[in-house]
C-alpha cells in the first residue's frame, strides 16, 4: 500500500486502558503523538485505575481483539507495534498468532504487576508470554521483578543485569532492554542482541510521580522504529523522551501521578 505524503508514521499499541490516563493505552497514544507518529489501539482489557491503584479489572474477548487488530492492520497498516497488558494467557495467545505474520517491528512490554502491585497479568500467562510472545519480539522490555518472573535471574547489580538479558534472550526476542528503574542508584537499562550491548544511562531522579515509566518507554520505542530508527537509536532517543517525562512528572489525586507525556511538546499552564 503505498502512503501518501504527509501521513504520519502509523503505530499500533495493544494493551489495557488505564482510566486515569498516565499508563496503558492512554500512555502509549500520547506517546505516540509527542513523538510525530500516529496512534493507534487494540484494546485487550478495561481497568478502573487511578493514582491509589487497581481497582477493578475487565478483559475483553479475544474475538474482539481480532477483530480490533483485522480492522486496524487491514486497511491502515501498521508501521511498528507496541503490546503492554495482555490479561491472561488466551489473550498472550491471540496476540502472538497475529503478530507472528505481521513482518514489522514489535514491543513486547511483558506487563505484570502495576506499580502499586496490582496484578495485570494472570500467573497462568507466563509461560506463554516465555513460549509464544517473546518469540514474535524485536525488542522485549521486561522491568527487573518481570525479569524474575519471567527468567528466575534477580538483578542487584550491573552483571546482573546482562545475565538477566542473555535469559530473556534465550526465549527468542531479537533484542533484551532489561530496565534498572528498581535498581537504587543511576537509572541503568542494558540493551543487547547477544553480540553487541548498549548501556542506557541517566541519574535518577527524585520524583514520585512515575506511573506509567513502562509504557512511556516501549511506546516510544515503537513510535521511533516506525519513524525508521534502527533498535539502539530507537531505544536512546526513547530513553531520552522518558527521562524527560519523569523530570516533568506531576501529582494528581491522592497517590503516584503520571510522567508528563508532553513535556516536550509546550509548557505546562499556570
Ligand atoms: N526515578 C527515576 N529516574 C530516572 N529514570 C527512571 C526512574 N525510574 C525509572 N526510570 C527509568 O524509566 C524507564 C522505565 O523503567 P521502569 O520504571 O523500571 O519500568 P516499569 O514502569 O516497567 O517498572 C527506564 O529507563 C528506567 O531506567
Ligand atoms: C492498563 C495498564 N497497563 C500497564 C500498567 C503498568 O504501568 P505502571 O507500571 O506504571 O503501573 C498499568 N498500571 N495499567
Amino acid at each position: 500500500m503505498a502512503i501518501p505524503q504527509g501521513t504520519p508514521p502509523r503505530v499500533l499499541t495493544i494493551a489495557g486502558s488505564d482510566s486515569g490516563g498516565g499508563a496503558g493505552i492512554q500512555a502509549d497514544l500520547k506517546t505516540m503523538l509527542a513523538l510525530g507518529t500516529h496512534g493507534m489501539s487494540v484494546l485487550t482489557a478495561v481497568t478502573a485505575q487511578n493514582s491509589l491503584g487497581v481497582q477493578g479489572v475487565w478483559e475483553l474477548p479475544a474475538d474482539a481483539v481480532r477483530a480490533q487488530f483485522r480492522a486496524v492492520v487491514d486497511d491502515i497498516g501498521v508501521a511498528a507495534v507496541k503490546t503492554g497488558m495482555l490479561a491472561t494467557a488466551e489473550l498472550v495467545e491471540t496476540v502472538a498468532a497475529l503478530l507472528g505474520p505481521l513482518g514489522v517491528p514489535v514491543v513486547v512490554d511483558p506487563v505484570g504487576v502495576s506499580k502499586h502491585g496490582d496484578p495485570l497479568l494472570a500467573t497462568d500467562a507466563l509461560d506463554a508470554v516465555r513460549t509464544r510472545l517473546l518469540p514474535v519480539a524485536t525488542v522485549a522490555t521486561p522491568n527487573l521483578p518481570e525479569v524474575a518472573q519471567l527468567t528466575g535471574v534477580t538483578v542487584r547489580d550491573e552483571d546482573d543485569l546482562r545475565r538477566a538479558a542473555e535469559a530473556v534472550l534465550a526465549h527468542g526476542p531479537r533484542w533484551a532492554l532489561v530496565k534498572g528503574g528498581h535498581l537504587p542508584g543511576d537509572a541503568t537499562d542494558l540493551l543487547t542482541d547477544g553480540t553487541t550491548e548498549h548501556w542506557l544511562r541517566a541519574p535518577r531522579l527524585d520524583n514520585r510521580h512515575t506511573h506509567g515509566t513502562g509504557c512511556t518507554y516501549a511506546s516510544a520505542i515503537a513510535a521511533r522504529l516506525a519513524v525508521g530508527d534502527e533498535v539502539p537509536e530507537a531505544v536512546a532517543a526513547a530513553k531520552e523522551y522518558v527521562t524527560g517525562a519523569i523530570r516533568a512528572g506531576f501529582p494528581l489525586g491522592a497517590g503516584i501521578g503520571p510522567v508528563h507525556h508532553g513535556h516536550a511538546l509546550a509548557p505546562r499552564p499556570r
